[in-house]
Parts: C-alpha cells; structure tokens; sequence
C-alpha cells in the first residue's frame, strides 16, 4: 500500500489484547472450520469429522468458554437485538452480553442490510455467520465491566493456587533447549523426535539480566500472532535464511514460521448526522455520560456479506474465475517472494503448496459457500457522525514477518503484503460500494447526511476507490497465519494432533496465530475455542500418560497461557482452569503475560 507502515497494535498488559480490544464477540463460519479441519487432516489416514478443529468440536470449545448473558427487554426491542439462547455457553469464564445502553437508531441496521440481500441472522453464532445482526460484545452485564482473559481465567485463582507463578513485566527472550536432545536441524511431525526444551528464558530490560524459568514438562507458547511467532524465531525455530540473516543459530529449519502471515484490513466512510450519538453523549460530560450503563455501550452492530450481495450474479462469477484462474501465477509471486518478501531467496516448496490449498480453498470453497466476503459495521463513536466501516475477511494476499535481530526487545518486520492480489481489492471495492448504497437506504439513510470523508465526487471511479482504500485502510488488529496449525507437507508450524511445533518434543503453540487462513469474524472469540480444545487435548494427554504411570504423574511444569489465564482464552490463551491439576506447576512468564512452562 504505497509503503505505508500501519500501526499493530497489542496488549501488552496481563490478559493481553483481549484488555484493549474492541469487544466484539462473533464466531466464525462453519464452513471455514471445517475447511481448516479437512486442510489439517490433508496427510493423515483418520477423516477430518474425527478431528478436533472440526465445527462441531470446536463450537463445543467456544461454548465451553462463555456464559450468555440477555439483553434487557428494552435494550432488545431499542436496537433490534435477536439472539437463540440456546446456541451459547452457560458456564463458562467469559460473559457473552450486550451494552446496558442502545440508540434507537440501531433498529435501522438488520431491516436496511436486509433491503440489500443481507437479511437479518437471528442466530449467527451456531455455525452460519453470514447476514446482519448485532453482535454480542464482551460484558458482563453484573456490573458492566470488560469481561476478558483475565478478569474470566486469572483473577478468580491468583492467590488460591500453589502450583500458579504469574511473573508480570517480564519480556521472554527465547527458549532454553536441551541441545543434546537432537542433532539434526530438519523437522520431524514425530514427538518423540527433536528438540526438548528444557526452560524459558526471560528478562525485564534489554540490557537487564536474564533469568531461566526450569521447565520438568513444556512450555506453551501464547504470545499471540506476533509473539509467539518471534519468541519461536529468536530460539532458533524458523526459516533458515530468516534466522541466519538474525544472527541466531538454526535449531530446526521450519520454514512456515511466520509465512503466510494475514490480517483483515478495514476502511471508513465517514457521514454528518444530526442524531445524537455515543460519542456526542461522551463529549457532553453530562451525569448521563458517566454512568456505568452508557460506558458499557460498545459497537456492535455487524453484518458478514456475502459475494451474492457484493456484486450482482454475472461480475461475482467474473471475480470467482479470475481469482481461480490467476492461482498459479500467485503462486509462483508467493513462492519467488521468499521468506522476507525481497527475492532473494525462494519459500520452501511445503510452505508453497499450503499457500496453494490456501487459496484453492479461499476461491472454491468460502467464495462461493455464501460465508462473508466482507464485515460491514457502523460507529457511533464520533460525535455528530455516523461512521460505516468494511473489512476484507478472506485476504489471498499473504505475507511473511521476520526478525531482523536476536533480542525479543527489538520489533520484528510485519509484512502482510496487503492488497497484493487483485481479487483482495475487487471485493473491497465492492464493499465500499455496498456502504455507500447502504448510506442510502431506508430507514437507516433517515438519519445519515452527507458523507465527510473521503471527499469522493457523487461517483468515484473504481481508481478513486483503490486510491482511498490504499491511503487510508488500517489493521482490524486481526493478525494470523504466522504458526499454522497444518500439516508439515503444507507448511504448518504446529501439529493439529497436539499443538506441538514440529522439531520440538515439548513446545505447543496456543493462541491466535494458529489459524492458516482468515475467518470471517474477530479473533478473539474463536482464540477462546483454541484454548479450550488445546486444554482437552493436553488434559487427555498427561492423564494417559499419567495412568501408564509416565509424565502426568512426577512433579513437574506444564505450559500456561497467554494473556490469560485458566483453561483457555485468546487474549493470552491457554487455561489453568483446566490444566492446574495437582502435580503441575505452571510458571506464567509475562509482559502482559506469556508462556508458560
Ligand atoms: C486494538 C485491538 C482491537 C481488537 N478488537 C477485537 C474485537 O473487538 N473482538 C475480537 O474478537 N478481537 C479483537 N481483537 C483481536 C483479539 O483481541 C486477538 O485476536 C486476541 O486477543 C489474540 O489473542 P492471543 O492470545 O493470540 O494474543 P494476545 O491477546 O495479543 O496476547 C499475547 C500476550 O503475550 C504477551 N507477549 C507477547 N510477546 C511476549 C514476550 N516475548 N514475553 C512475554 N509476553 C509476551 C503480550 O504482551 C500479550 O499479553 C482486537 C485486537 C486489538 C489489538
């Protein structure tokens, strides 16, 4: 995008970006999970229904996470909330609510999308995501406070807890191996094989002291996309070229870590109205403005468009072949890229052929399977405006990060070579077209009037458009892809068996960069799920291990969480509220927080 650095945010704060975040809580497509199941069982002999990264499965997981939390019968009718209770948790750490504080003119989203082909889904957490809704956001409606990882996973067991060390302010700097353990630097899918790690590393300062957190079991690693992806490069788990060009000794030469690295990309359309909204009521400084019910007001009113919406029957085919068709010609611009993004040395053939299932599923299947091509949102946080926002969901463009020194104290290289493949902006351009007419259709053009930025003439042309998304889209601080849970032939960083990095016999990956591909919703919510199935599959692990009288039964460190603390989360994953078990200690090293060990 002409060179423009954007800012990524993260949080950098005990429960991690789920302290600073925007709140949404929104599950993605069926058929996304699915597809991401059948690309993690593409090598193996058992079916992708058997796994546990298989919709149902992990709707389980998400469940397990939260507890639903109603809307009062006035909020309800004010912003035309409809939901099905029982398509969510009831027990579990994260409160799944809704603002204690509406504006009526929300009750204008779900019928102008619906003029639009985008009809009101009165159930999009069960598995179809695709139409118009209010989202629920992360409240707990007890008290109206932010419910994330820590507040669901942490503050209820700090101090209660033997086998829990929380070192806050810590900044991991790499992993401690056992270079005993393997001699060869090619990675292996077999456990039994590779590295052992045998602690973690950490220090409060760059040029502080370092200090090493014994490990008797494993480390889990959850310090988010970027995180845990520069925490695995630092200790010598990445592509060759990237960890030599750093100066840091090559352990195992796992060339997908940090490859395809994604993120959804958001642009805004700015319009005057003449309705009150929050941001109005913020600037007022009234006694209104300061009560726990209007604080608790967030946006949340979305919609996941579908191609059949964006462009009309004949241009949706059009952009469908040609993407398809470009394939191999992408592909080839991928693979030449290289691991920096420079040229100057090609990506490894595995990480070339996940990129290709990639997009073979991006164009055949979530294309054309109705899942949401792009998120539509409205903002009522600017006083005297109304701001109407699309995200792009299913970016073919993908990128690399890479470090360019040892020291986790130095920021990494983000490229997510945003908007390099055509097909990305035909459909965002799309989108912008679609908030426009959207701008303009009854009831919720009542209360809009005249667009105030971009200043576009009555009809940009579609060069108008591109430069606008160019100069100004920004991150919807959805980074993913950088530690794919895929197989080895396809370029995964981790094992969908178990978590585990390749080449490593005791690390695991648990957090938001696990995903191969985009979904079509914001990461945190799915993150939760990640964490919950990962405690499952860690749980069964240790308890055979532990009845044939093995691992589960010495008294030793398991891995933690990330940001977060028990049993699962996103903002910092993982959860004690499953793994704390007795004869486990868990050792949470954090800047906000990260690993554990
Ligand atoms: C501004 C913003 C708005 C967002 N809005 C939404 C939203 O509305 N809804 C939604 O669902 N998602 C949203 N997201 C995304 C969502 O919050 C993340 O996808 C999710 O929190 C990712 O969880 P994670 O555990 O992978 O990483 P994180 O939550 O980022 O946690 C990683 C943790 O690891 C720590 N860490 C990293 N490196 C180290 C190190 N070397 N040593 C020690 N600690 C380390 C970090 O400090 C952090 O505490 C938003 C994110 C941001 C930043």
């Amino acid at each position: 995008m002409n060179n423009r650095q954007l800012s990524w945010p993260r949080g950098k704060v005990l429960g991690g970006s789920s302290t600073v975040n925007g709140m949404y809580l929104v599950r993605p497509n069926q058929v996304e999970i699915d597809a991401w199941a059948s690309l993690a069982s593409s090598d193996s002999s058992s079916s992708s229904s058997n796994s546990p990264w298989a919709w149902n499965p992990f709707y389980s997981a998400m469940k397990k996470a939260e507890t639903f939390d109603a809307p009062s019968d006035d909020i309800a009718s004010e912003a035309g909330i409809e939901f099905n209770q029982a398509s969510y948790g009831d027990s579990g750490p994260i409160h799944w609510g809704y603002p204690g504080f509406t504006f009526p003119l929300l009750s204008s989203w779900t019928p102008s999308l619906s003029s639009l082909g985008v009809p009101l889904n009165s159930d999009p957490v069960s598995g179809n995501n695709t139409g118009s809704f209010i989202a629920n956001s992360a409240i707990r409606k007890s008290d109206w406070t932010r419910s994330y990882s820590r507040s669901g996973y942490i503050d209820g067991i700090t101090g209660s807890r033997s086998n829990l060390d929380i070192l806050t302010g810590a900044t991991v700097t790499g992993i401690v191996w056992d270079n005993s353990s393997s001699t060869s630097t090619t990675p292996s899918s077999n456990s039994n094989d590779g590295l052992k790690a045998t602690g973690v590393q950490y220090a409060f300062s760059s040029a502080g002291q370092k200090f090493t957190v014994s490990v008797n079991k494993e480390v889990i690693l959850s310090a988010g996309a970027v995180g845990s992806t520069q925490v695995l490069m630092v200790s010598g788990v990445g592509p060759q070229a990237v960890l030599q060009g750093a100066g840091v000794d090559v352990k195992v030469a796992l060339e997908g870590v940090g490859a395809r690295l994604q993120d959804h990309l958001v642009a805004s359309l700015v319009y005057s109205t003449s309705e009150t909204t929050a941001g109005d009521i913020h600037a007022s400084n009234s006694a209104e403005s300061k009560t726990a019910e209007f604080m608790s007001f967030i946006n949340s009113a979305t919609a996941y468009v579908p191609l059949s919406a964006l462009f009309s029957a004949e241009d949706a085919a059009s952009v469908i072949s040609s993407a398809q068709s470009a394939m191999d010609s992408n592909v080839d611009k991928f693979k030449s890229a290289g691991p920096k993004g420079d040229g100057t040395s090609q990506l490894d053939d595995a990480v070339v052929e996940g990129y290709k299932q990639i997009y073979k599923t991006i164009t055949d299947t979530f294309y054309t399977g109705g899942s949401g091509q792009v998120e539509v949102l409205i903002a009522l946080t600017q006083p005297g405006s109304i701001i109407l926002q699309v995200a792009l969901q299913h970016p073919l463009s993908m990128g690399r990060m890479y470090i360019t020194s040892p020291s986790t104290f130095d920021s990494p290289v983000l490229d997510p070579a945003y908007l390099e493949n055509s097909a990305d902006m035909d459909i965002y351009r799309a989108g912008v077209k679609f908030l426009r007419r959207l701008a303009g259709t009854a009831p919720l053009s009542q209360y809009i009037k005249d667009q105030t930025s971009p200043s576009f003439s009555d009809s940009p042309s579609d060069s108008d458009i591109d430069s606008f998304l160019i100069s100004s889209s920004s991150t919807e601080f959805h980074p993913t892809g950088s530690c794919a849970l895929l197989p080895l032939s396809l370029g995964g960083v981790v094992s969908p068996s178990d978590l585990r990095v390749y080449g490593t016999r005791n690390v695991r990956v648990v957090d938001s960069s696990v995903y191969p591909m985009e979904l079509s919703t914001h990461l945190g919510a799915p993150t939760y799920g990640v964490a919950e199935v990962a405690v499952g599959l860690i749980r069964e692990e240790y308890e055979a291990s532990s009845e044939s009288g093995g691992a589960g039964s010495d008294n030793a460190s398991a891995g933690g969480s990330g940001g977060s603390g028990s049993g699962g989360d996103s903002s910092g994953a993982v959860g004690m509220r499953g793994l704390g078990w007795s004869g486990v200690h868990v050792v949470l090293v954090v800047i906000g927080w990260v690993l554990f060990v």
